[in-house]
């Protein structure tokens, strides 16, 4: 891209960063009240970057029970939200913060591949989560959900994160900005494949750029 267009493009795009902070400013809010309501002792996080709603999430979290049970006289601590992302260094950055608030001890970071560690949590029979939040690569989503129905307890929930994909989904393709179709398209196969799904309710939530909710119903589908 040549100087003179990325320079005319740059009001949009300050515009554009400016509202997805509000987004995000309103995500985070609407996160930590949902967290607060239900009370969750186990979440999953997918897609932490430098860790946004990852603090959102540790900071809504009960103190109680963050240090886990005394067994056989050594204090054993029980993380409270798995929290996995490929880019290391992202996280780091954002680290000092969490520290600063205190929520460092609740985080199991997991620097990996999320497939791969859910598959692991599958191999593993590990415990069920109660609460996860979805916010890595959109053309995995589908394929996150599906583990995710075996990982979330019954009752328990799966948000989505960039459900509206900024408004694209709504919108004709050809009005569609080319950098957004790639993307647009994945949400909107995503958005079919969560509504036609038998073993979730959902309620998509206008908030910031569309949170999906699912609640896992009775797995139906052995
Ligand atoms: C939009 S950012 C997440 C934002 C974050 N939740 C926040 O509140 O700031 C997406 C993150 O997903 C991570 N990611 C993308 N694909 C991934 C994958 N296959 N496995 C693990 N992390 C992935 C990226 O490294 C990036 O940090």
């Amino acid at each position: 891209m040549s100087s003179s267009r990325r320079s005319e493009r740059s009001p949009l795009r300050s515009m554009a960063a400016e509202v997805t902070c509000k987004f995000r400013l309103i995500e985070g809010q609407f996160l930590s009240m949902l967290l607060r309501i239900r009370n969750p002792e186990k979440t999953l996080e997918l897609g932490v970057f430098t860790g946004y709603s990852l603090l959102n999430t540790a900071l809504a979290l009960p103190t109680a029970g963050k240090l886990g049970n005394q067994i056989m006289g050594r204090l054993t601590i029980r993380f409270q939200i798995t929290a996995i992302d490929k880019d290391r260094e992202a996280h780091e950055t954002g680290l000092p913060f969490i520290v600063k608030a205190g929520a460092e001890h609740k985080i199991n970071y997991i620097n990996s591949n999320a497939i791969s560690v859910l598959e692991q949590m599958l191999t593993n029979g590990d415990e069920l989560f109660d609460f996860a939040f979805v916010e890595a690569d959109k053309p995995n989503y589908i394929h996150y959900h599906e583990r995710l129905m075996k990982l979330v307890k019954i009752g328990g929930l799966i948000a989505y994160d960039y459900t509206l994909w900024y408004g694209s989904v709504a919108v004709d393709e050809e009005k569609v900005h080319e950098d957004l179709k790639e993307d647009r398209s994945v949400i909107m196969n995503l958005n079919t494949y969560l509504a036609s799904d038998s073993r979730i309710e959902i309620s998509q939530i206008s908030i910031g750029d569309c949170v999906t909710l699912c609640r896992r119903l009775i797995y139906l589908n052995a």
